[in-house]
């Protein structure tokens, strides 16, 4: 089930601290099991996430980490094994038919009709809506306008995906979900899904997006969500992800041991990797005690590269499970 609540019970719904106001989105432990018996695969292990109205949140996470799965639930397209999910104060399931008139979705394909014009196929979309913008409005916004007559099957890659976002788009939706949105589409079209992106903030709606660039995620989203084996593992802002999070120094391999450097871990060289890796949460003085015993044992470092923590170092390491700190199932709430 869903939800363990009345989800339209004010007292019961989840406040946002600073605005006041329900979410768009909450979810408390949520859990979804494929298959029973000795073939179960829980491939969402208690799930927690807010999408506070009038914010972008990204769910970004490694390959089967359980986004799709957690996706669905909160779309309605699925159903949960334990925990509760309100969409706009509603339940996903039991109140579909309200959330599909005020929410968006854009999934990774839409099975839209090849055989349709662009204008037939945005014409048949807005005959599904009940407060739609114009069809010409609706392409115009993406740049379709001049493409209305060409067939479905003829379009590019980019113009579909365009398409797909102009009938997402069409209802005026409050709240969206965009699942890899920009795949396909070249650097200027993905500028424009961008702009796309801060004009519906900017309007009050709020947007649940997925993608797998990590630049984009760190672009639009006020929050970014990271799951890796079907837990969400690191929250907040692309700064606050990477805050506390090793620094790097690599080099080539030397022939000589290093001197003890502060703060700092010593991955070798090996056979499988050519380059000694240090990480330390304090780049300026590990990096001036290795170049400091450089220059006094007049050693040589080839290849010397410091960086400090991104988004996408932290990522990498979750992949890695390098530094994964993977949160400890939750409790079951209904399971
Ligand atoms: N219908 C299903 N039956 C059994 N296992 C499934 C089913 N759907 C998904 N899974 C498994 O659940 C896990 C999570 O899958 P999910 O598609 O939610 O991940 P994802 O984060 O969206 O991955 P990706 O980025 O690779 O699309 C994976 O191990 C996947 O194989």
């Amino acid at each position: 089930m869903t939800t363990t609540h009345d989800p339209r019970s004010a007292a019961a719904a989840p406040v946002d601290q600073r605005s006041g106001q329900a979410p768009a989105i909450a979810v408390r432990g949520l859990r979804r099991t494929y298959g029973t018996g000795s073939d179960a695969f829980e491939a969402v292990r208690g799930v927690d996430l807010t999408v506070p109205v009038g914010t972008v949140t990204a769910l970004l996470g490694t390959n089967g980490a359980g986004k799709t799965s957690t996706l669905e639930v909160i779309e309605g397209l699925g159903r949960a094994s334990g925990g509760e999910v309100e969409v706009l104060g509603l339940d996903p399931i039991a109140d579909r038919r309200e959330l599909r008139r005020r929410t968006g979705v854009l999934l990774q394909s839409s099975g839209f009709s090849g055989d349709l014009t662009v204008e037939e196929t945005a014409r048949l979309w807005h005959s599904t809506l009940s407060t739609p913008r114009p069809v010409a409005e609706a392409l115009e916004m993406l740049d379709l306008r001049d493409r209305s007559a060409v067939k479905v099957s003829a379009l590019s890659g980019g113009e579909r995906r365009r398409l797909d976002l102009a009938c997402t788009l069409m209802g005026r939706p409050e709240l969206v979900f965009l699942d890899e949105p920009t795949t396909g589409l070249d650097p200027e079209s993905r500028r424009e899904v961008w702009r796309l992106v801060r004009g519906l903030r900017a309007a009050g709606a709020s947007v649940l997006i997925t993608t797998h660039y990590l630049d984009e995620a760190e672009a639009l989203a006020d929050r970014l969500e990271i799951m890796h084996g079907g837990l969400i593992v690191r929250s907040g802002t692309a700064g606050e992800i990477a805050d506390g999070h090793p620094s790097t120094i690599t080099f080539d391999r030397l022939d000589r041991a290093l001197p003890n450097l502060p703060g700092a871990t010593v991955e070798p060289a090996s056979a499988d990797e050519p380059r000694t890796v240090l990480a330390t949460v304090d780049l300026q003085t590990t990096l001036t005690a290795l170049l400091d015993w450089a220059r006094d044992e007049r050693v040589r470092i080839d290849g010397l590269d410091a960086r400090t923590a991104s988004l996408e170092s932290v990522f990498l390491a979750i992949a890695d499970g390098g530094h994964d700190d993977r949160r400890a199932p939750a409790t079951p709430k209904g399971a």
